[in-house]
């Protein structure tokens, strides 16, 4: 349940003197009482980042009209929101089921804040785990042939449920720069790899092969450079020389819902900033 007088706000913008001071002033003026607040500055792009949670009478209009003034002087992206809001989100599947059924559990169970109200598949094989939670689902094949509508068909979902994030949960497909454009920075792929090692659809196999002692899984923003996007989450864990790539792959499993799992809720808390190729994480 929205508790709706709890406020979420986050903002970035150019690092300056006073920032912290005009953000909350504003807020206090709009009556509102700082229950959490955590800031970042980027040496390295020289931005600033905030993400504050606000209880008790605050007046939402009063702090628009009060604060619009002071992001434009600071030329600051930002968004104000309610804490606990579920973020409409379109899961991408194949046939893979582990991450979906994570998903969708945490999300049933109320700990992860988003709605589902499609899923997408380009293989059947997870329509019945949909069902038992009752959520629609949809199979489109995807080749050379049907790519491009496929695509088209995911935009039109996008539009008509305003979908604020897509995942992609084990989706073995690679998107097309110009989706990718579309969906910049609301849309999250879990790699079953610790990135940067083994990029790619087989990378299990290239861990065995090179004999890594730890595997791990990586979730990262979704960009034309295939599993390049900035990383919001990462787990490893420990293997040895007796495990073969099935042993690898069922071992893997845990790491990768429980990676993409935690990213999810990070970003649907607004607890996720992008800052250029990286991220800034507020947990
Ligand atoms: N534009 C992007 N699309 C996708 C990314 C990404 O980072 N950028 N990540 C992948 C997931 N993935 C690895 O994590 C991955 C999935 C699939 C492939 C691949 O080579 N797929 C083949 C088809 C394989 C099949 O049909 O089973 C292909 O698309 O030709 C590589 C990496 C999701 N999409």
């Amino acid at each position: 349940m929205i508790d709706s007088t709890h406020w979420l706000l986050t903002l970035s913008c150019a690092d300056q003197p006073g920032i912290v001071l005009r953000v909350t002033g504003a807020i206090v003026a709009a009556s509102g009482n700082i229950t959490e607040l955590q800031q970042f500055t980027s040496t390295e792009s020289g931005r600033f980042f905030m993400r504050v949670q606000v209880q008790s009478g605050f007046d939402r209009s009063e702090f628009e009209r009060v604060f619009a003034a002071i992001a434009d002087d600071l030329a600051a992206q930002w968004v104000l929101d309610y804490v606990g809001r579920r973020r409409r989100t379109l899961v991408l599947a194949s046939k893979a089921g582990h991450c979906l059924n994570d998903l969708l559990f945490r999300q049933r169970s109320g700990y992860l804040p988003i709605s589902i109200p499609l899923i997408i598949s380009n293989h059947p094989d997870l329509g019945d785990l949909a069902t038992f939670y009752s959520i629609p689902f949809e199979t489109h094949q995807v080749n050379p042939d049907t790519k491009a509508a496929v695509e088209r068909h995911i935009l039109d979902v996008v539009a008509e449920y305003d979908i604020e994030l897509v995942v992609l949960a084990r989706y073995m497909q690679v998107l097309s720069p110009e989706l990718c454009a579309e969906l910049s920075g609301r849309a999250i792929n879990i790699h079953h790899s610790f990135l940067p090692g083994f990029k790619g659809a087989n990378p299990y196999r290239q861990a065995h092969s090179r004999g890594v002692k730890l595997i791990g899984a990586t979730a990262h923003f979704v960009t034309s450079d295939l599993d390049e996007g900035p990383i919001i989450e990462q787990n490893v864990r420990r293997v040895d020389h007796t495990m073969e790539v099935p042993q690898l792959m069922a071992m893997g499993q845990e790491q990768e819902s429980r990676t993409l799992t935690e990213a999810v809720k990070l970003f649907a808390e607004h607890r996720v900033l992008l800052d250029g190729a990286r991220t800034v994480i507020f947990r």
